[in-house]
């Protein structure tokens, strides 16, 4: 982009200001902002009906724009829809595939949809077969794959015409936790060869391990945004639960403690996020709770996980299948 003759160089390969998105009534999306830098892999992560696949049908296209401002590669969702489509790739949550269709036909079919000339077709079958390792079942109908492979199958298509930016939503959904780290593997190949992803998940571990940046979504807002890493050092170098005679005094003594960032409760303990290596805060931490009459039944130390994040601005666990226990979040902390 050029300004006052100065050449900006443009970073960001998606652009989105203030999207709201209204089914009747219900505000799926609410004011979400964000931006995506080339060559990244950004994560939508929240629990079901937060927002997410509402959010990628609007920028695949799929869902009209209602209201806001999205760039994507450089084009206007609003203005230049179809130019996007051109720039993207996309892996929908539902497996999507012609059960009469051999793997090499589905690609090949995707292909001349968008008008690739053949021997440039071939070529990016072969290489995308490869990539999937899928060549052995080049010629087996889709209906006889297994969900991994129809998986694998639907992320060759998505790349088939070379987007510069992939959509994924909840790549992993349903698949064995063996498959879903193979799955893990092609999207880091596929962000190495130069793909900007955005994928949504409600997997912690998959947010996690994969993204430079995550969203965390909620209610259909983004309710905090960092690197993994930075998510979890906000919430303190270490976190010690504890089970006690006394849960709310135990809270009371530690939320004192300069060392401590802040406490919350548990079902059956506290949660104390410490600002310091907890291995060396136990012993004073122990020693204050027994000088107020309480008694420890159970400790442990560990470092924060995306779980801890996603409760810490949420209010909620999220579980594995995506329904939601409600624990109470003292407020501070940060
Ligand atoms: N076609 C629709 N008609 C009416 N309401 C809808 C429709 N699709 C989604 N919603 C509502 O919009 C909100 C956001 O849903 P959305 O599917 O975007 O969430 P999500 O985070 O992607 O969850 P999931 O992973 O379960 O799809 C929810 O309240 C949902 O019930």
């Amino acid at each position: 982009m050029e300004q006052n003759g100065v050449l900006i160089l443009e970073d960001n390969i998606i652009e989105v200001n203030n999207l709201e998105y209204f089914f009747d009534e219900i505000k799926a999306v609410d004011d979400i902002s964000f931006k995506v830098r080339k060559g990244e892999i950004f994560s939508f992560l929240g629990p079901n009906g937060a927002g997410k696949s509402t959010v990628i049908n609007i920028l695949t296209t799929l869902l009209p724009m209602q209201k806001g401002r999205v760039t994507i590669a450089g084009h206007d969702l609003r203005t230049e829809p179809e130019k996007v489509r051109e720039s993207i790739g996309i892996v929908f949550q539902e497996l999507t595939l012609d059960r009469d269709m051999t793997v090499q036909e589905i690609l090949e079919y995707h292909g001349r949809l968008y008008s690739m000339p053949k021997t440039q077709r071939q070529a990016r079958v072969d290489e995308l077969l490869s990539l999937v390792e899928l060549e052995a079942k080049r010629n087996v109908l889709t209906r006889h794959l297994s969900g991994g492979m129809k998986r694998r199958l639907e992320i060759a298509r998505g790349l088939m015409t070379r987007p510069k930016v992939l959509f994924m939503d909840e790549p992993t959904i349903g698949l064995d936790p063996q498959t879903r780290i193979r799955i893990w593997e092609y999207v880091r190949d596929i962000n190495r060869q130069g793909t900007t992803i955005f994928l949504t998940t409600h997997y912690m571990d998959e947010a996690d391990q994969l993204s430079d940046y995550i969203s965390i979504v909620d209610h259909g807002q983004i309710i905090a945004t960092g690197k993994p890493w930075e998510l979890k050092n906000a919430l303190g170098q270490d976190i010690i639960y504890l089970e006690t005679s006394d849960n709310q005094g135990a809270s009371n003594i530690l939320e004192g403690l300069d060392t401590v960032r802040g406490v919350r409760d548990k079902s059956k303990g506290i949660i104390v996020m410490v600002n310091v290596d907890g291995t060396h805060l136990l012993p004073e931490i122990m020693e204050k709770l027994q000088k107020g009459g309480i008694k420890i039944r159970v400790v442990n130390l560990k470092k924060p996980s995306m779980d801890d994040v996603f409760v810490h601005y949420t209010g909620r666990e999220l579980r594995d299948t995506g329904t939601e226990k409600t624990v109470v979040v003292k407020p501070g902390g940060r």
